[in-house]
C-alpha cells in the first residue's frame, strides 16, 4: 500500500478540485440521509393519521414539556442548594421527598397499565377510532409525567450524592447547564412558533396532500441530489485523469532516462505492460478512492451518526460486528493483493509473447512456427485465465462474508427493536442480564425510521464491498510501477560533468575491462589510442566484444576498470547530451520510426530545414529511391521501417547520422545490407564524409574496410594486432584466416 499512497499523492496538485468533489460528496450523502428520514414523516401520516399542524403543535408542546421538566429539575437543584447553602442537608428531608416520588411513580405506572389495557382489549371493533386516540393520548400525557418524575428522581439522586460530597462546584454547574439548554429550547419554542402561522396557513392538512406534498419533496431532493452526483464524477473523473497524464509523463521520462542495462533486463513487452495494464489498474483504484471511497463512507457515516441520533444504544449494539468485518476485510486484502500481483506478472508475459511474434512475424511464418507461437500464447492466456479466476473467486468469496456480516448486524438490530416495541420496554432481557437500549419506549414508526437508516448504512457499505480488491489490484499495480521508476541508471551523470570539448585531438580507450551484469568478462584489458580524423576499422570473429566497446564511447555502458578519454577528458566527465552530439552513430539493427522519411532523417536534428535533409540523403546514395516515392521525402513509412528493404533503411540511417555531423562517427555493419552495385558508392560517400572526422568502422566485409588507416584485431575480448591491412596480413594468422573466409563467401 505504501507505493500506492506515494502514487496517489501525485494527484494532490488538483486537491481544490477535489475539494470542491468532497463538498458535493456531502450534499449527496446529506440528501440520501434526508430522502430516509422522510419515511417518519411518512409512516406517522399514515399510522399516526398525522399532519404538519398537528407536527408542529406536538413540537411545540413537546419543547414546552421539556423546558417545564428542565424547570423542575432546576427547582429540585435548587432546592438541594438551598438545603446545602442552610448548612448541609439532612437525609430525612431527602429521603422523605424519594418517597413521595415513589408513590408518584407507582401511581403513575398503575394508570399507565390501565390505558394500555384499553386499548388492547380483545373486540377492537367495537372501539372507536375517537376512544383510541383519547387513550392514546391520555398514555402520552402519562408517560410525559412518568419522565418528570425520572428526572426529579435523578436529579435528587445526584444532589444527595453531591450533599454527602460536598461538590458545590459541581450543582453550580448543573444548574448553568440546565439554564443553557432551557435558552435552547426557548429558542426553538419561539422558532417553531414562528412557522407555526405559516404552516396552518400554506401547508395541506388532508392525510393524501401531506403524503404527496412529501413525495414531491423528496423528488426535488433526488433531482438535486442527482446533480451534485453528476459534479463529483466529473470532479473526480478530471482529478484522476489529470493525475495519471502527470504519472505516465513522469514514468516515461523515468524510463527514458534509464540506461541501456535497465532496458536490455527489463524487456520492452514488460515495460509496455506497465505501462498500459498496470496504469489502468491504479487509475481505477484512484478513482475508487476518490469517488467511492468518499462518497460511500460519507453516506454511511451521515447515517450512521442520524441512527446514534435516533438511538445510540440500539445503534452501538448493532455495530459490535464492525470489527469483525474490517478484520475479514485486512485479511481477504492480503491475500488478494498476492493474487494480483500473479496475474499482473502473466499480463506482463503475454504482453511478451505478443510483441515478439508479431515483430518477428516473417520468422515465424518462414519457419512455419505458427502453431508452437499459438500454444505459446495458449498455455500464457490459459495461466492468466488460472490466476483471473482466483483473483475472482477471492473477490467474490469477500463479498458473500461481507453480506452475512451485514445481514447480523440487521438481525441485531431488527430482533432487539422488535423486541422493546413489543413489550413496551427500555431494556433488552437476556437471561440474567438486563440491557438498556433506549431512553423512552420505542413506537412502532420509530423503529421502522431507524431500520430505513440502517438500511441506508448497508447500501454504501455493500458499494463498498468490491473496494477492497480493486485497491489491492491498484496496489500491486502500484509496486511495479515503483519498482520501475525507482530503478536507478548505473550510467549517471557526474555533478562536475563538464561539456564535451570540440574533438581534436585523440581518443584513449586506456586498459579498458568491461563485463555484462551476470556474465563473463567481455573486454579485457583495451588500449588503443586513435588520432582525431583517423579512420580505424575493428575486425574479428562474431561476438569478440567489438560492437561492445563502441558502445562505451557513448556510454551506453560504463566500464568496469580503465578510462575512455576523448581529447584527454574522460568521458564520465562530460555531460551525457553533450558527449552524444559528439558521436554519430549508425548501429547494426537499423531502426525507424513511423513517420515521414524527412523527419526520420532529421531524427537527431528536428529542426534541419529540406535542403539540409536532401543533402544528407544524397550522400547516403538514399536521394535516388526516395524520389521514386509516390510522396518523395513526405513518404510515411511503417513502423521499423516496413516497406523499404534493408539496403535501403541502412542509407537513411546513414543519412541520419551525416546529418548530425558528428566529430566522431561510429558504424556498426553499416553497408551490411548494401547491394554490390551501390556498396562501392556509399564507401566513397563514407570516406568522404569521414575525412575531418574520427571514424570507427566494424564490418565483416574486407572490402569495406580497406579505406581505414589502421585496421584493429580483436579476439575474445582483447586487442590482438593493429596495423595496416598489409600488415596485418603478413604477421596475424586469424587476419590471414578471416580474409580467407571472406574472399571465399564472396567468390563462392
Ligand atoms: N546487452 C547484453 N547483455 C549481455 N550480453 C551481451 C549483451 N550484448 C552483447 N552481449 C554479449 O557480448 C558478447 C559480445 O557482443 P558484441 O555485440 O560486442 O560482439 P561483436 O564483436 O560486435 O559481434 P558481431 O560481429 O557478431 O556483431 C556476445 O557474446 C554477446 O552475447
Amino acid at each position: 500500500m505504501k507505493n500506492f499512497v506515494r502514487l496517489v499523492r501525485s494527484a494532490w496538485p488538483y486537491r481544490y478540485r477535489f475539494g470542491v468533489s468532497i463538498a458535493c460528496a456531502l450534499m449527496v450523502a446529506l440528501l440520501s440521509f434526508m430522502e430516509l428520514g422522510a419515511v417518519l414523516p411518512v409512516l406517522k401520516i399514515l399510522i399516526n393519521n398525522d399532519n404538519p399542524q398537528r407536527w408542529i403543535s406536538t413540537k411545540i408542546d413537546s419543547i414546552a414539556e421539556n423546558i417545564e421538566q428542565l424547570g423542575a429539575r432546576r427547582e429540585e437543584l435548587a432546592r438541594v442548594e438551598r438545603a446545602f447553602a442552610a448548612g448541609g442537608a439532612s437525609a430525612a428531608p431527602l429521603s422523605d421527598r424519594f418517597r413521595e416520588l415513589e408513590a408518584l411513580k407507582a401511581g403513575i405506572l398503575d394508570e399507565l397499565q390501565e390505558r394500555r389495557r384499553r386499548v388492547d382489549l380483545p373486540d377492537q371493533h367495537g372501539i372507536s377510532s375517537q376512544f383510541l386516540a383519547q387513550t392514546a393520548g391520555e398514555i402520552q400525557g402519562l408517560q410525559r409525567q412518568e419522565r418528570i418524575a425520572d428526572a426529579r428522581w435523578e436529579e435528587l439522586t445526584r444532589g444527595s450524592y453531591w450533599l454527602r460530597d460536598g461538590a458545590r462546584r459541581s450543582l453550580d454547574r448543573r444548574l448553568a447547564e440546565i439554564d443553557r439548554k432551557r435558552d435552547a429550547e426557548a429558542w426553538w419554542q419561539r422558532l417553531y412558533q414562528g412557522l407555526k402561522p405559516a404552516i396552518y396557513k400554506y401547508l395541506p392538512s388532508d392525510q393524501f396532500n401531506t403524503l404527496s406534498m412529501l413525495m414531491g419533496m423528496v423528488l426535488i431532493g433526488v433531482m438535486i441530489k442527482g446533480l451534485f452526483t453528476f459534479c463529483q464524477e466529473v470532479l473526480v473523473a478530471d482529478v484522476m485523469q489529470h493525475t495519471l497524464f502527470d504519472l505516465r509523463n513522469l514514468f516515461f521520462r523515468r524510463t527514458t532516462n534509464l540506461d541501456l542495462a535497465s532496458f536490455s533486463e527489463q524487456g520492452s513487452s514488460d515495460l509496455m505492460a506497465r505501462f498500459t495494464n498496470d496504469m489502468d489498474s491504479f487509475g481505477q483504484g484512484l478513482n475508487t478512492i476518490l469517488s467511492k471511497l468518499i462518497r460511500e463512507p460519507l453516506r454511511a457515516v451521515i447515517c450512521i451518526t442520524g441512527a446514534f441520533w435516533f438511538n445510540w444504544r440500539l445503534t452501538c449494539l448493532t455495530l459490535v460486528v464492525v470489527p469483525i468485518s474490517a478484520y475479514t476485510t485486512y485479511r481477504v486484502g492480503r491475500v488478494m493483493k498476492r493474487a494480483v500481483r500473479r496475474s499482473l506478472e502473466s499480463m506482463s508475459s503475454i504482453y511478451k509473447i505478443l510483441q515478439e511474434t508479431f515483430q518477428g512475424i516473417k520468422v515465424v511464418k518462414a519457419f512455419g512456427m505458427e502453431r508452437v507461437e499459438r500454444r505459446r500464447f495458449f498455455l500464457e492466456t490459459k495461466n492468466f485465465y488460472r490466476k483471473s479466476i482466483r483473483v475472482a473467486m477471492i473477490d467474490s468469496m469477500s463479498d458473500p462474508v461481507l453480506e452475512m456480516l451485514t445481514l447480523i448486524t440487521v438481525a441485531i438490530a431488527l430482533l432487539s427493536g422488535s423486541y422493546l416495541v413489543l413489550k413496551q420496554s427500555i431494556f433488552l432481557q437476556i437471561g440474567p442480564f438486563k440491557l438498556q437500549l433506549a431512553s423512552q419506549v420505542m413506537a412502532i414508526e420509530d423503529l421502522l425510521t431507524l431500520y430505513a437508516i440502517m438500511a441506508g448504512v448497508s447500501d454504501p457499505i455493500r458499494k463498498l464491498s468490491n473496494v477492497n480488491s480493486k485497491l489491492q489490484r491498484a496496489a500491486a499495480a502500484s509496486d511495479r510501477i515503483c519498482a520501475l521508476m525507482d530503478r536507478e541508471p548505473q550510467v549517471v551523470e557526474s555533478p562536475r560533468a563538464v561539456e564535451s570539448p570540440a574533438h581534436r585531438r585523440t581518443i584513449e580507450f586506456d586498459d579498458v575491462h568491461f563485463s555484462y551484469p551476470g556474465r563473463d568478462r567481455l573486454l579485457q584489458g583495451i588500449t588503443l589510442t586513435v588520432r582525431h580524423g583517423e579512420t580505424v576499422a575493428l575486425v574479428g570473429p562474431n561476438g569478440c566484444g567489438k560492437s561492445t566497446l563502441m558502445n562505451l564511447l557513448p556510454r551506453f555502458w560504463d566500464v568496469d576498470s580503465g578510462t575512455i578519454r576523448i581529447d584527454g577528458v574522460d568521458v564520465r566527465e562530460i555531460r551525457g547530451r553533450s558527449l552524444r552530439r559528439l558521436i554519430g552513430v549508425v548501429p547494426q539493427e537499423t531502426i525507424l520510426f513511423q513517420d515521414t522519411i524527412a523527419r526520420n532523417i532529421a531524427y537527431g536534428d528536428p529542426g534541419a530545414n529540406r535542403e539540409a535533409v536532401v543533402e544528407a540523403a544524397k550522400r547516403s546514395y538514399a536521394h535516388q529511391f526516395i524520389t521514386a516515392l509516390p510522396d518523395g521525402y513526405d513518404t510515411v513509412i511503417g513502423e521499423r521501417g516496413h516497406g523499404l528493404s534493408g539496403g535501403q533503411r541502412q542509407r537513411l540511417a546513414l543519412a541520419r547520422a551525416m546529418l548530425r555531423n558528428p566529430s566522431i562517427l561510429i558504424l556498426d555493419e553499416a553497408t551490411s545490407a548494401v547491394d554490390i552495385q551501390d556498396e562501392a558508392l556509399i564507401r566513397k560517400a563514407i570516406e568522404e564524409f569521414s575525412r575531418g572526422r574520427t571514424t570507427f568502422l566494424i564490418s565483416h566485409s574486407m572490402g569495406a574496410i580497406q579505406f581505414a588507416d589502421r585496421i584493429v584485431l580483436i579476439d575474445d575480448g582483447r586487442i590482438v594486432a593493429v596495423g595496416t591491412d598489409q600488415e596485418l596480413k603478413r604477421t596475424s594468422p586469424l587476419y590471414r584466416r578471416l580474409h580467407e573466409i571472406h574472399y571465399r563467401r564472396e567468390s563462392a
